[in-house]
């Protein structure tokens, strides 16, 4: 996709239908149960009401798309793991034996792998070739990114959800793998949110508490070498961010412009939909959170988006994986909507007023 064509993407992005989503709401209360008793599946409900313009919503064909990629910042030894488990990991989900790939197999959702930039060069044929290039710049040295890799991460997760689409995907489940990259989230989400750098940097893969004491003096450095424009979006994500991350940006313009709800997962894909949702508002109403990770910068995160997960399992792995395992979630508040017996129909008395 032409780099430009990305943003113009955009400005072809609606909200979503709110009036479907009060016909929900009003539909609820008719439903045999006191109202409001099934709590957050019934602002599910009315989510999944306004994201696909009907009353009584139903979701099907989970698709999930991995994107991968490298960091240059992770020589400054800020995760537990080497470089190379980016690459190793990809194969695992090549072949299937990763968590994504069994949860992804429960909820009957295929399994895209997108390589946008991962270090090594990988020859499987069962990867999406993106690859804009091999790997970030070290950020504390250079700019992670220029615009135009930026623009081109993102119109590969354009393409990766176009594809999803076209093999009959209808709700989005996206996820990431790359080796450092909650370096890059926490460098972004402290410039977006102008908060300390301590409050959103955490463990990651693993590290020790000193390990984190120095990943947050690599991020204050690149920060301050770096300079981002916090409300230029485009501009933070290319400096600090990561390929990946831009393709996740790009993955949620794509599922809001065909009005498909984007289940996002943990630290590092809320932080590309922060970056999304700051470049078009629009966004917002169709990504439903998955889980709330362990790391701890995820809550500064979605309340930025004012955002309140699904799941609470004390995951952090990333991958897709706490998106995929709410995904029976969004099937329940469908089929509670789509199945349940109305006070009328069941001859049941209604609230007495008060
Ligand atoms: O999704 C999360 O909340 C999450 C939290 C911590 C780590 N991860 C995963 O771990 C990798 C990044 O961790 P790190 O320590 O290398 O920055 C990357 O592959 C992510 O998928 C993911
Ligand atoms: C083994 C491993 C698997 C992962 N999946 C997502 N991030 C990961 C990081 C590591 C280290």
């Amino acid at each position: 996709m032409p780099t430009d064509a990305v943003l113009s993407l955009v400005s072809r992005i609606t909200p979503v239908d709110a009036r479907a989503g009060e016909r929900t709401r009003a539909y609820l209360d008719t439903l045999t149960k006191p109202p409001g008793s099934l709590g957050q599946l019934e602002a599910l409900a009315i989510q999944l009401g306004a994201i696909t313009g009907t009353a009584t919503p139903s979701v099907s064909s989970p698709s999930v798309v991995v994107f991968a990629a490298d960091h240059g910042v992770a020589e400054e030894g800020v995760s537990a793991f080497p470089q190379a488990v980016t690459a190793q990991m990809v194969a695992n989900f090549a072949n299937g034996g990763a968590a994504i790939n069994v949860f992804a197999r429960q909820i009957g959702a295929r399994v895209d792998v997108v390589d946008v930039g991962v270090a090594a060069p990988l020859d499987l044929p069962d990867v999406i070739d993106a690859r804009v290039r091999a790997g970030t710049a070290n950020f504390t040295k250079a700019d992670a990114m220029s615009r135009d890799e930026t623009l081109a991460a993102m119109g590969a997760g354009v393409a990766a959800v176009e594809r999803a689409r076209y093999a009959g995907a209808r709700t989005i489940i996206v996820g990431e793998m790359g080796i450092a990259n909650t370096t890059a989230s926490s460098a972004m989400l402290a410039v977006f949110c102008a908060v300390p750098v301590a409050q959103v940097v955490g463990a990651g893969t693993g590290i020790t508490g000193a390990q984190q004491a120095h990943k947050v003096a690599v991020i204050e450095q690149a920060i301050d070498a770096r300079q981002p424009d916090p409300d230029d979006p485009l501009a933070v994500l290319g400096k600090l961010g990561g390929l990946e991350i831009a393709a996740m940006t790009g993955a949620y313009f794509a599922a809001a412009l065909h009005r498909l709800p984007a289940i996002v997962d943990g630290f590092i894909a809320t932080v590309a939909a922060l970056t999304a949702c700051r470049l078009c508002p629009a966004v917002r109403g169709y990504l439903v959170f998955g889980h709330q990770s362990e790391e701890p910068g995820h809550l500064t995160a979605l309340e930025a988006l004012e955002a309140k997960p699904l799941l609470n399992l004390g995951m952090r792995l990333g991958e897709g994986s706490g998106a995929a395992l709410a995904y029976p979630l969004l099937q329940a508040a469908t089929a509670m909507l789509n199945e349940m017996a109305t006070f009328a129909d069941a001859g049941i008395s209604d609230k007495t007023s008060p």
